[in-house]
Order: C-alpha cells, then sequence, then structure tokens
C-alpha cells in the first residue's frame, strides 16, 4: 500500500505545494475563487490567485460581472509566479479573448506544465461567464498547454460543435472526452453530473459518473470511469470549481492525474454531501466536509 502510494507521486514533490488559481470573484463565497481557495486550504496547499473578474452572485444568480482589465490580470500573474512561483495552476472563469491569450502566453513563457483548465462557459442560472468571441483562443492556445481539462457535459458538447443533447450515455461521454483530446490537453476529465439518463438503463440518473481519457503519450489507454452515487441534493453551486481546484492542489502536491482526480471526486462527494443551503436558491458545497464525514461516500472506478 505504502509503495503504491509512492509510485504515484512524482519523484520529486514540491516540499511547498502551492497553487495558483486564475478566475473570477463569487461573492457568495461558493464557487470562483472563493471555492479554489477553500479547497487549496482543506487539501493543505498554499492557495494563490489571479483575479479576472468580480461578480455579484448569490445563490439566486449571478447580478452583475466586472471584467479587471487584463493588464491587471497579467500584472498579477507576473507578481506571483516570478517571485513564488506555483507547483500547479488552475484556471476558471477567463471571459474573454484577451485575458484567455495572456493568460496562455504567460504560462507557457515560464513552462507551466501542471495546468488544469476548467473551462468555465456559463453559471449554474445560465448567465455566461466565457464571451463566445474567447472559444477559438481557448481551443488553440490553451487547451493545447493544459495537463487536464475538465469540461461539463454542456461545455463539452459546446467546446465540440455538437447538439447539447448529443452526450446521453457513458458510452457518448468516453468518446466526446477522446475528442476533446484532440484540442492536444494531456488528460481530459468529462464531468457527468449534467447527465440526464440512468447509467444502469433508468430513466433517472443514479449515479455521478465522470470519465478520465488520456492521450496517448500520457500511458493511460482505458477510459477510467468515477462513479459515486448521484446526492438527492439541489445545493450544488461550485461543484466543477471545487473539483478541478482539488486536482490542481493534489497535482501541486506531486500526484500523478488519475489518482488526484479520484481523491478530487471524493473530495467534492464529501463537500456535496453535506452543502449549505445558504440563501433561496441554489445552495452551496461544504468544503471541510471531508474533516468530519466519517461515512463518506463510495467513489468506485
Ligand atoms: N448530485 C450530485 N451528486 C454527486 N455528485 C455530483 C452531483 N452533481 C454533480 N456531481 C459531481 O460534481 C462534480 C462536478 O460536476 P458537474 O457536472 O456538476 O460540474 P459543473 O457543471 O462544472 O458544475 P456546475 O454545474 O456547478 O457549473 C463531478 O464530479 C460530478 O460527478
Ligand atoms: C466566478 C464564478 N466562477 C465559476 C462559476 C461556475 O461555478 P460552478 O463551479 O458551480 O460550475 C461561477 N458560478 N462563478
Amino acid at each position: 500500500m505504502e509503495d503504491q502510494v509512492h509510485q504515484r507521486l512524482s519523484p520529486d514533490p514540491d516540499p511547498h505545494p502551492r497553487v495558483l488559481t486564475i478566475a473570477g470573484s463569487d461573492s457568495g463565497g461558493g464557487a470562483g475563487i472563493q471555492a479554489d481557495l477553500k479547497t487549496c486550504q482543506e487539501l493543505g496547499v498554499f492557495g494563490m490567485t489571479a483575479l479576472t473578474a468580480v461578480t455579484a452572485q448569490n445563490s439566486l444568480g449571478v447580478h452583475a460581472i466586472y471584467p479587471l482589465p487584463v493588464e491587471t490580470v497579467e500584472a498579477q500573474l507576473i507578481a506571483v509566479l516570478d517571485d513564488m512561483g506555483a507547483s500547479a495552476v488552475k484556471t476558471g472563469m477567463l471571459l474573454d479573448s484577451a485575458i484567455v491569450r495572456i493568460v496562455a502566453k504567460t504560462l507557457e513563457e515560464r513552462h507551466i506544465r501542471r495546468l488544469v483548465i476548467d473551462p468555465v462557459l456559463y453559471a449554474k442560472d445560465g448567465s455566461a461567464l466565457f464571451r463566445r468571441e474567447a472559444t477559438d483562443s481557448l481551443k488553440a492556445e490553451l487547451l493545447p498547454i493544459a495537463e487536464i481539462v475538465t469540461p461539463n457535459i454542456p461545455e463539452a458538447c459546446e467546446l465540440l460543435e455538437i447538439q447539447p443533447d448529443t452526450i446521453r450515455t457513458i458510452a457518448d461521454m468516453v468518446e466526446a472526452a477522446r475528442s476533446l483530446l484532440d484540442f492536444g490537453p494531456r488528460y481530459v476529465l468529462l464531468k457527468g453530473g449534467h447527465l440526464t439518463g440512468g447509467t444502469n438503463g433508468s430513466s433517472e440518473s443514479d449515479e455521478a459518473v465522470d470519465v478520465l481519457v488520456g492521450a496517448p503519450a500520457s500511458g493511460l489507454h482505458e477510459p477510467i470511469l468515477l462513479r459515486s452515487p448521484r446526492i438527492a441534493t439541489r445545493h450544488t453551486h461550485g461543484t466543477g470549481c471545487t473539483l478541478a481546484a482539488a486536482i490542481a492542489a493534489l497535482l501541486a502536491q506531486g500526484r500523478d492525474v488519475p489518482s488526484a482526480a479520484r481523491e478530487a471526486k471524493r473530495f467534492v462527494t464529501a463537500a456535496i454531501q453535506a452543502s449549505v443551503p445558504h440563501g433561496r436558491g441554489i445552495g452551496s458545497l461544504w468544503h471541510a466536509a471531508h474533516r468530519h464525514i466519517s461515512e463518506p461516500l463510495a467513489v468506485e472506478e
């Protein structure tokens, strides 16, 4: 067991793991930069930030978006990376093509390898957090340098330019995830929170299944299915941000991608299990849940 854990760590893990998250602020505290920092802290990793936008947001939705100038985003990236450095970087809400391009250029110039791209397009209430004009830059400049990309099903459909209801089964998810590898990331984790049909043929979705696939160079030849029971709650604000931030935190600690994805799924499942119904709409995850849930729901492959 000790040996197995050891093998999943890179030979020279960073003794002071740090994650830089490049994302928007969610005033409600459940998603965006706030979810990322809480996740890093819970997983024992030092969190640093580059804000792309400030949102006025609560459990009912996004009320306003105040983008930050691209120079402000660049200045934060340079300030953090050229002094403190980052063992892993995660991106969330990037909003427009100017921000996507400066993020891609700055990370590429600094040879950032442990890069998690959460291609955030919409908030839960349907508000756009990404301008369509930026999709080409995301695909051409950022996805090729990612170690892992973590779209949900609607995001995958938009990136692949296929109809939103094309992905209905796990087999569809595997096929879509493999197609996304063509954009150049080393791994794709396609999240199944939005899968509507049952995974065992029933009409109700009984599980939350995520699909991990790797490019040939990754050495992962067969898809890994990360399954958990579907938790009956509507308080799921921040699930995507939390999962991607947990992967980044675990990569910063030297894990390989399959092991980080597995552990991150466990972390997000516990946080959904203990989600908090703050506000009149969709409540948020409780990031400290992994500390006190004595019997977490099983996560299987
Ligand atoms: N009801 C649920 N029960 C258990 N796990 C869930 C549930 N909903 C989502 N998940 C899990 O949460 C993680 C995020 O998946 P999801 O597809 O919801 O991402 P997302 O769409 O980016 O998030 P959001 O909808 O908040 O934008 C995945 O691991 C998914 O399987
Ligand atoms: C600033 C910001 N970033 C991202 C999301 C998406 O949230 P989720 O994690 O629920 O997909 C959000 N609602 N707000």
